[in-house]
This record gives C-alpha cells, structure tokens and sequence, in this order.
C-alpha cells in the first residue's frame, strides 16, 4: 500500500530564552514517538537580539545543526523565505509587535500566551492576519493534550450530567523577594503579575469545561468577577482570583461557575482542576498546563461515589509538541484559524484579563500597550 509523505513544516523561532528552548527541544523529538504520522517539524532559524546567542542556541538545542540560521534580529527570521511559520517565545508584552512583524512578512505564526498585552492589541492581529490570509493562533498547548479530548469525550457524554462548578488553580513560587525588578514575573514593563502568566491555565480549563460544553453553544460568560493582590515590590499582582458565571441564553442552556485563582509567590495544588457535575467530578493532575491524569468520580443519587476511573498519560517530549502538530496540520489544510483553539477563545481570555485588570486597578506604565 502506498503510504503518503507527512508534510513538513520549517520553523523559524523568535528569541532566545526558556520557552524557546524547551518548545525547540520537542519540535526536535520524533514525532512517530507520539504517534503523529502525518506532519513532521523542522527548525531552520533562530533569531535572537543577539546572533552570537542565537548560534549558541542552536549549539545548545539543536546540536549546532549547521543547516539551521543564526540571525542577529527577529526581522532575519521574518524575511527568510525558507520559514513557513514564526514561533514568538519574547515576554507578553512583546508579543504584538513581533507577531504583527512576522504576520506582515506573511508568515504563519504561533505566538505565546498571553497572546498580547489586551484584546485592542489582539483585534489589530488578527485584522492583520485576516488581511495577509495567513495563519495565526496562541500558543494555548494544554489544549492540545491527548488528555484533554478524552476527558471531553467524558464531560460532553451526558454520564456524569450537568456541569455546575469547577475550580481550577496555578500557584508557583518564584521566591519573588529574592527576583530581579526586572525579571519578566515582577516587571510591568514586561506585564508581569500572576494573571497574565499563569491566569491563562486556569481559564483555559474554564474554556474547555464551560465555554465549549455543547450546552453552552458558544456563549461567554455574563458575569466576570475579579479580585487582585499587588505585591508592594513592583505593584504588579501577586494574587489574583476570578470568577465566570455563564447564565442560560436564548441559545444556551448551561448554568455553571468557575472559580479561578493563580499566584506567583504560593505552590500549587494537585489535582489543579475539579470540574463537579450533577451526577459526578472529574479531578484533573496539576500541573494545568500539561496535566499527566485525570479522574472520573461517578455518584449515585445520594452523592456516594459508585465508580471511580483514572487515566495516566506518556509521551516522549515535554508536550509543547502536541500544538505543533496542530499548527502544521492547520497550514497544509490551508486554514488561518485552529478549531481547538480559535481567535473566539483567545478574545475571550483577553477580554476577561482587560476586565480583571480593570476590576484590580492593574494599568500598565504607559507606552506598553501598542493598541489601546
Ligand atoms: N507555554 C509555556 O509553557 C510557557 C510560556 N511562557 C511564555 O513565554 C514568554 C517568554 O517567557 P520565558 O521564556 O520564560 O522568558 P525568558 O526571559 O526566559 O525569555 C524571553 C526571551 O525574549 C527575548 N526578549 C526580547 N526582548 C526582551 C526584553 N525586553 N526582555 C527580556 N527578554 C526579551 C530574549 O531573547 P533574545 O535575547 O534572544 O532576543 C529572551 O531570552 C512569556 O510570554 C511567557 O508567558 C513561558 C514559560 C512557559
Ligand atoms: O506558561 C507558563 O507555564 C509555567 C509557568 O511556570 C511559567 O511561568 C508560565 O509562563
């Protein structure tokens, strides 16, 4: 039987730094590993402030593959026409502009989350992308996970019932006494703070969960609660709590509430995500970002758990690679938008943040946002 050749995609990565390092990492793992057979990745430029940092990238990560370019700016990667998508892995802050630049150059692009500073800045995007006809989408990789469309296979199959609640928590300690002012978590030149690291996990469960359960047709939440603490070093906030309430619409029959929380001075918990639905709960691992199992709890009419189901996950890799594979799919199809993770779910995240902010009293020093 004939067997048809996996399309590849050549990369082309924007800055230097860990996510960079680690997402290069997997783009360089065999994607058979993980049993992807139809697209295949390569990395052909780095570009980085600094071309001798870009070659010690390469040294480094892709074992000085002399076939990869090194090149001293980010314009570099955008006008190599051996490129046919730009990841942007540069701090929130940065992310319009360079990912602007790259779609401009009409190329594709993956860009990190938060996707930009505020959703002005996201809405000049994907005007952007839309005029260029060229792919864009937020590197959102938890929703990727093999994990997440069996867990959605079990949440939208009707067994478990309604879903009611759900919490869902990232903390990391970043030993923040102790950090530089300007390192990229305390910086508000950067949009440092908890919400807009680590606030992108716990609502992307809130997404999966809610936004998309087929009950909910598509609708955002009518009420966006938020309450924020600033650390005294640098007034961006060290604690953040929100909550969405979606109400039934016209269109929408769901009825359901999450509680979000994140922080960058506590550890997490484990599991990290607890989805409670009328007859039963699923217990999602922590990390959020790329949990490892999930458990499914079954209730009898009294609440007492009458069958309980977990599900473990391996991989090879560090599972950045699972939206690569989205994104190269997406480009051979022709598509400039993902299904999984769409412009609707990347507007939603960033007019949530705006109005968290807002609630906080978080304003960035001006000259940071590019759109307003
Ligand atoms: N998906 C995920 O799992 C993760 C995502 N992230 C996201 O990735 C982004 C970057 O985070 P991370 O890799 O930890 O950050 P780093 O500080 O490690 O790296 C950022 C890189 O951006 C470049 N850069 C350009 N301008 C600046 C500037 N003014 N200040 C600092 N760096 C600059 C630098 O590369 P160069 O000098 O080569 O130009 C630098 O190495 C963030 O938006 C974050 O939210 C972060 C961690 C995990
Ligand atoms: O995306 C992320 O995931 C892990 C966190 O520790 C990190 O700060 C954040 O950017």
């Amino acid at each position: 039987m004939a067997s048809t050749a996996p399309t590849t995609l050549r990369w082309g990565i924007v800055s230097t730094g860990w996510i960079a390092s680690v997402f290069v990492k997997d783009l360089l793992v065999d994607p058979k590993t993980r049993d992807v057979h139809d697209v295949v990745h390569k990395v052909v430029a780095i570009g980085s402030r600094s071309v001798e940092k870009a070659q010690e990238f390469i040294d480094t990560y892709a074992a000085g593959d002399k076939s990869i370019k090194a090149y001293g700016t980010y314009e570099g990667v955008y006008s190599d026409p051996n490129v046919d998508a730009i990841y942007v892995g540069t701090p929130h802050t940065l992310h319009y502009i360079n990912a602007r630049d790259a779609l401009k150059a009409k190329k594709a692009v993956l860009c990190e989350k938060p996707v930009t500073s505020n959703a002005a800045e996201l809405r000049s995007l994907l005007a952007i992308a839309k005029e260029n006809n060229v792919f864009f989408m937020e590197a959102l990789w938890t929703r990727f996970q093999p994990l997440v469309k069996d867990l959605k296979k079990i949440a939208e199959g009707g067994s478990l019932g309604e879903v009611i609640m759900m919490q869902a928590d990232l903390c990391a300690d970043f030993g923040v006494e102790k950090l530089s002012k300007s390192h990229r978590i305390l910086n508000p030149d950067l949009g440092g703070g908890a919400l807009l690291d680590l606030g992108p996990y716990p609502l992307v469960w809130a997404i999966i969960a809610l936004y998309e359960h087929p009950s909910n047709n598509g609708a955002r939440p009518s009420v966006i609660n938020g309450s924020m603490i600033k650390t005294p070093l640098t007034n961006v906030d060290s604690n953040t709590s929100f909550t969405l309430s979606f109400t039934p619409t016209s269109s929408s029959t769901l009825s359901a509430q999450a509680n979000l929380t994140c922080a960058i001075n506590v550890r997490g918990n484990d599991p990290s995500v607890t989805i409670r639905y009328r007859h039963g709960t699923i217990h999602v691992a922590a990390p959020p970002y790329c949990p490892k199992w999930f458990k499914v709890e079954y209730f009898d009419d009294k609440g007492k758990i009458v069958r309980e189901e977990k599900r473990v996950y391996e991989y090879v890799g560090g599972g950045w690679h699972f939206q690569a594979d989205e994104v190269a799919r997406c480009i051979r199809d022709g598509k400039i938008e993902s299904e999984g993770w769409g412009w609707d779910k990347s507007l939603l995240e960033m007019d949530i943040f705006d109005e968290v902010r807002r609630q906080g009293g978080y304003v960035f020093p001006k000259g940071v946002e590019q759109v307003v």
